[in-house]
């Protein structure tokens, strides 16, 4: 009796503002396997799993421990999207696959000011955009061949993303089914 595999764990980060959100929705849609997509950010909140919110900086210092708590059994579930600007945290076994958004500082400011965020947070997250921040933690947090870089410009770079992501799904799928049926 071969086990349902279990769906894959899709890391979706990048720097605020660069589409996380906007990429894990469409992709939980369009998904040939359930997933179920959990915005980290919104979890803290709704959980309580921070320590202090910073009024300044309009950011919750996260209780780093009681977040993995929290989402242990979710990536051990499997089938799951986790939509954070940061990746590090997480145990590298979680990870099928980590999907690195960027996108062009010039733009990101554009988004990031349409959010009324305090002058400071924009420049803080233009400038870890430009220093490929979230890249460089992803690429030293997870084997290589499990780390992809896409821009996320305009809609015509999300619709073409997340067939990307759907087809690596699909890839991922049969590999599992040929597995099973192999056992
Ligand atoms: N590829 C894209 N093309 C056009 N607009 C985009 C694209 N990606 C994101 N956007 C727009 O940029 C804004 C920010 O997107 P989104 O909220 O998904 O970013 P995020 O990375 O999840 O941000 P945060 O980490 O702060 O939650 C939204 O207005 C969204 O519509």
């Amino acid at each position: 009796m071969t086990s349902s595999p279990k769906g894959p764990v899709i890391i979706i980060t990048g720097t605020p503002g660069t589409g996380k959100t906007t990429h894990a929705q469409l992709l939980a849609d369009e998904s040939p396997v359930p997933l179920k997509h959990i915005n980290v950010g919104d979890l803290v909140k709704e959980k309580n799993l921070y320590e202090t919110y910073d009024e300044e900086w309009q950011s919750y210092t996260v209780d780093e421990d009681k977040l993995l708590d929290e989402l242990e059994p979710i990536a051990s579930a499997g089938g799951v999207i986790l939509d954070w600007h940061t990746c590090e945290l997480f145990p590298e076994r979680w990870a099928d696959l980590v999907v690195v958004l960027r996108c062009n500082h010039t733009k990101l400011w554009e988004r990031l000011e349409k959010r009324g965020y305090p002058l400071k947070k924009i420049q803080e997250n233009n400038e870890a955009e430009i220093m490929e921040v979230v890249l460089d933690e992803a690429r030293s947090s997870y084997a290589s061949e499990i780390v992809v870089e896409l821009q996320s410009e305009g809609t015509e770079d999300l619709e073409s993303n997340v067939q990307r992501i759907v087809d690596w799904i699909n890839a991922w799928k049969a590999d599992r089914e040929a597995g099973s049926t192999q056992s």
